[in-house]
């Protein structure tokens, strides 16, 4: 267990933004790139739901957020590599400090209470998981819910930019080992333990700043990534802790796109599901060039009214919401056995909104989606019986190891 030294927060640095502004290039460079690593690789590029290049207002050609995305993945996955090699240890040694892991239980344990409180289908899922592996998500989880609270919980119309700076800069502390208190503490142990990045942290961060400056998408491309920072992020926090099967033959890249996929999925089917909540604060999550197509305008939204042209728009939203969950479902079998039940059971779980949505003749504007207790129970033994699938069905090439 590491050691942990919590302390107080005395000056506030605003952080560089890594990931967003930095992805516009020239045609030229573009096609320079063409034969490297970011093109072809992506096997959901030549996919309907997503393209590799986008036009902007001036009419130059622009990375799309997918491929800005996948550079991330292929870090992350880059940086677990070494702890797929096969006499890799799981976790690393204990260092015993008296008085230490007693306070680490206790936030641990913390965690797992907040979790079994928001999210149970979820915390019963957790259950198989080995003891480690268990708390470590439990610490994410808990971080994750704290961040979403910022901009989603009871003070959200308090929370400023620089809140959320000062919010990524206890981050920053707690990845060198300085928490800010026991929940923090929780997660800085974890991040000693296992090979998160803070990357994906981050980015989360940049999604509720996103939230507090945008309430529009004018396409699929922006809300990509808005969904790639408030969800996306969540698969790529929690692989290196659910660990890739030993006997896993998919590579570590394919693993991180499908966990990407499952967060992206879930996050369409939160935005689907939520449509007439998000309408009444004055946001609108869903793309307005497809919109505009469908025959729709913001009013139609604002009236509530579900008419066949919103029938037939939301038809093609769920279509692609669930192309992200055929994605994502090739990388759970990959996944070592303990941590495959929470997963399938996140995935068939989150994915029945869908078809509750269609159950609800798509009004979504004032009935909500809601997966009844006795489907959810039965999505467990059905979770259960697809964990016990071994990563040997790999049926898509660009998942096998090359
Ligand atoms: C096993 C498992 C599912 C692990 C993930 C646990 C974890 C760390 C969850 C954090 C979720 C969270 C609090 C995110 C903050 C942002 C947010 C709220 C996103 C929405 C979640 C749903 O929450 P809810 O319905 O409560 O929404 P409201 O706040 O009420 O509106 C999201 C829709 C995103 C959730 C995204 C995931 C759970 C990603 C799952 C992906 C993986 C675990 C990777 C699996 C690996 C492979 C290879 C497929
Ligand atoms: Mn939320």
């Amino acid at each position: 267990m590491a050691v942990v030294v919590m302390h107080v927060v005395s000056s506030v640095e605003v952080s560089s933004l890594e990931f967003s502004g930095s992805f516009k290039f020239s045609k030229r460079f573009l096609c320079s790139r063409n034969e490297g690593r970011l093109f072809g690789k992506n096997p959901r590029w030549n996919s309907p739901i997503c393209s590799s290049l986008v036009a902007n207002h001036a009419g130059d050609v622009v990375l799309s957020s997918e491929q800005k995305v996948y550079d991330v993945v292929l870090k992350q996955a880059a940086l677990v590599k070494q702890h797929r090699k096969p006499n890799a240890v799981d976790v690393k040694p204990d260092i015993v400090v008296p008085g230490t892991m007693y306070l680490l239980k206790e936030a641990y344990d913390r965690c797992g209470e907040v979790c079994a409180e928001y999210a149970k289908t979820f915390y019963l899922g957790t259950m198989l998981m080995t003891p480690e592996r268990q708390r470590a998500i439990w610490a994410i989880y808990v971080w994750c819910r704290r961040t979403d609270e910022l901009v989603d919980g009871p003070n959200a119309s308090h929370i400023t930019p620089s809140a959320l700076d000062r919010w990524e800069s206890r981050l920053e502390d707690l990845f060198t080992g300085r928490p800010y208190d026991m929940l923090d503490a929780a997660l800085s142990d974890t991040a000693s333990m296992y090979p998160v990045d803070i990357q994906p942290f981050k980015d989360m961060i940049e999604g509720m700043r996103m939230d507090l400056r945008k309430s529009r998408y004018k396409n699929f491309d922006e809300l990509y990534l808005y969904c790639y920072y408030v969800a996306g992020t969540v698969g790529l926090m929690s692989v290196p802790v659910m660990g890739i099967a030993p006997e896993s033959k998919a590579t570590t890249e394919s693993v991180y796109n499908a966990a990407l996929a499952l967060g992206i999925a879930n996050q369409l089917t939160n935005i689907l599901r939520d449509v007439g909540e998000d309408a009444r604060r004055g946001r609108i999550y869903l793309p307005q060039d497809e919109l505009a197509q469908a025959g729709l305008s913001e009013e139609d939204i604002f009236d509530c009214k579900v008419t066949d042209k919103w029938r037939n728009f939301m038809k093609s939203q769920i279509k692609r919401a669930r192309m992200f969950f055929e994605q994502a479902e090739k990388g759970v079998t990959e996944l070592s056995q303990a941590s495959r039940w929470p997963v399938w059971a996140s995935l068939l779980l989150y994915r029945q909104i869908l078809d509750e949505i269609e159950a609800n003749d798509y009004n979504n504007f004032t009935k909500r989606a809601y997966v009844s207790k006795a489907k959810k129970l039965m999505a467990l033994p059905m979770a259960y019986g697809r964990s016990l699938l071994k990563p040997a069905s790999l049926t898509h090439s660009s998942f096998v190891k090359t």
